[in-house]
């Protein structure tokens, strides 16, 4: 359906911040893709969804795409519904019906005429969404979409999920935690500094420590480290655990939960 070979990006003479990504995107698979901040999902998602292009690498098949950009720009005097008609005839759409049970069904807040540039940051994801489930894509990019729709649409947002892959389209998404990963990909990347690597099968263990010192990163058996406020929550190869917690009790941390994760 989709597939990356190779692929790299540099912002004009910087550094890369993509690395050598192979991935392959199957029909009827939700992928989801776990970094921290920074990591390179978004530039990766960008270069999936066309709006930016590789440095170096290949990029083959050409799925109908939808895409969910991390910040919807939303700055316009258009309605929500007026602004989903038109895109819907850039695409070619030709059947407009669908527009309105959609914004009904995502529950957007001043109805389907307020001007965009009036939505809250949620409402404005919403439309969003929107723009990019209508086209019934056969691959749908969300970058982050867990995280910039309002937590009465997450349920809405998991059943858009689970009918595209229903009807044989595919996902891709990011988030920066782990749990929400889980919860919703069939496969799961990780991606780390600019590097993406797929996720072993093997169990791994959840540990949330507080306070402490030096960070995590890059520590042997430590597959993922995302800081949460005041607590930084690893995700840890069995094998590793108890190293990770002498390690961690030496520096001053303290362990707040140690819990199997399934992936
Ligand atoms: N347009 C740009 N010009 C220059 N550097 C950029 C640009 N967009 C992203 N970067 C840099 O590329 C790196 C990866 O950023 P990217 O937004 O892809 O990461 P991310 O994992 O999606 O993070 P976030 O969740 O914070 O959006 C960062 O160092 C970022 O500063």
């Amino acid at each position: 359906m989709i597939r990356l070979a190779g692929v790299g990006k540099r912002y004009g003479r910087g550094d890369f911040v993509l690395h050598d990504v192979d991935l392959t995107v199957e029909p009827g698979h939700v992928v989801g893709i776990l970094g921290s901040n920074g990591s390179g999902k978004s530039t990766l998602l960008r270069i999936m969804a066309g709006v930016s292009h590789a440095t170096t690498g290949t990029l083959t098949g050409t799925p109908r795409i939808g895409y969910l950009p991390d910040r919807f720009p939303a700055g316009q005097r258009m309605g929500a519904r007026a602004y989903l008609r038109h895109m819907a005839r850039i695409h070619g759409l030709a059947d407009l019906s669908v527009i309105d049970p959609l914004l009904e069904r995502l529950a957007l807040v001043g109805g389907p005429t307020a001007p965009l540039r009036t939505l809250s940051k949620g409402n404005a994801q919403k439309v969003g969404l929107a723009q990019a489930v209508m086209v019934r894509p056969d691959l749908l990019i969300l970058d982050e979409p867990w995280s910039g729709l309002d937590v009465g649409t997450h349920a809405i947002l998991g059943e858009l999920v689970a009918e595209t892959r229903a009807r044989g389209a595919s996902v891709v998404f990011t988030d920066h935690r782990p749990q929400v990963v889980h919860d919703h990909a069939d496969v799961v990347h990780l991606m780390n500094e600019g590097r993406l690597t797929a996720e072993s099968a093997e169990p791994t263990t959840r540990i949330v420590l507080r306070g402490g010192g030096s960070g995590w990163a890059g520590e042997p058996g430590v597959r993922h480290a995302v800081v949460e406020g005041t607590q930084v929550v690893l995700t840890v190869e069995i094998a590793a655990v108890d190293a990770v917690l002498v390690r961690a009790l030496k520096d001053g941390w303290s362990v707040r939960e140690v819990a199997p994760c399934s992936p």
